[in-house]
C-alpha cells in the first residue's frame, strides 16, 4: 500500500457498442503508448479543450466515426511504479455513430462479440472493469502497475451512482 500520486494526467478512452448484435469496437494500437494492444480510442486533452471535446475529437481522429450519444461511464486512476503522475482516464460508452469505421495510422479498428473480447491482447485492467461497463454500470477503479506494465500489483474497482468530472485524488483507496 502506499501509492504516491503527485499530479494526474486526464486521457479519453471511448467504446462504441453495437447493442442489437452484442458487438464492441476497438482498435489495434499500431504505435505511442499502449502499442500492439487493442483498446477503446482516445487520447490526450488538447489545450482548451474540455474531456466530452477530446472524446469525440479523439473517436473522429482515430476510427474515422462520429459518435451520436456519448455517456461518461466511469474513470480510472492508474499508476505506475516510480511514476508520480497518474494517468485519469474518463470512460465513455456511445451506441449510436456515423460514418464507417476505418483503419488510420494510430489505429486498426475490428469488431468483437460481448463475448470474445481478446482480453489477453489489452492491458490488464480491461478485463477487470468491462464486465462493469457493459452492464451499464458506472464505476470508479484505480490500477497501480508494475513498472513494465505488465502486472497490476494493487487495485480498486467499485460501482458509484453518479460519475464525478474527476477523480478527486484526496480520496483514493491505494494512497
Ligand atoms: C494503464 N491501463 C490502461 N488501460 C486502458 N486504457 C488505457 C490505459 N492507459 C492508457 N489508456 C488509454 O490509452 C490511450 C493512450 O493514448 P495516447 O496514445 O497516449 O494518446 P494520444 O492519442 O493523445 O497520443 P499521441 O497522439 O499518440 O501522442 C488513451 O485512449 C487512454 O485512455
Amino acid at each position: 500500500m502506499g501509492v504516491i500520486v503527485e499530479k494526474k494526467k486526464p486521457l479519453t478512452l471511448v467504446l462504441t457498442l453495437d447493442e442489437k448484435n452484442q458487438k464492441i469496437l476497438l482498435g489495434m494500437k499500431k504505435r505511442g503508448f499502449g502499442s500492439n494492444k487493442f483498446n477503446g480510442f482516445g487520447g490526450k486533452l488538447e489545450p482548451g479543450e474540455t474531456v466530452i471535446q477530446a472524446a469525440h475529437r479523439e473517436l473522429e481522429e482515430e476510427a474515422m466515426i462520429r459518435a451520436v450519444d456519448m455517456d461518461k461511464i466511469g474513470i480510472n486512476l492508474f499508476t505506475f511504479e516510480n511514476d508520480p503522475v497518474a494517468l485519469e482516464v474518463h470512460v465513455f460508452r456511445s451506441t449510436q455513430f456515423q460514418g464507417t469505421p476505418t483503419e488510420t495510422e494510430e489505429m486498426r479498428p475490428e469488431w468483437f462479440s460481448y463475448d470474445m473480447i481478446p482480453f489477453d491482447s489489452m492491458w490488464a485492467d480491461d478485463r477487470l472493469w468491462f464486465p462493469l461497463f457493459l452492464k451499464g454500470q458506472h464505476f470508479l477503479g484505480e490500477f497501480h502497475f508494475s513498472e513494465d506494465q505488465k502486472r497490476i500489483l494493487e487495485q480498486d474497482l467499485r460501482s458509484v451512482s453518479q460519475v464525478p468530472d474527476e477523480y478527486d485524488l484526496s480520496q483514493r483507496k491505494l494512497a
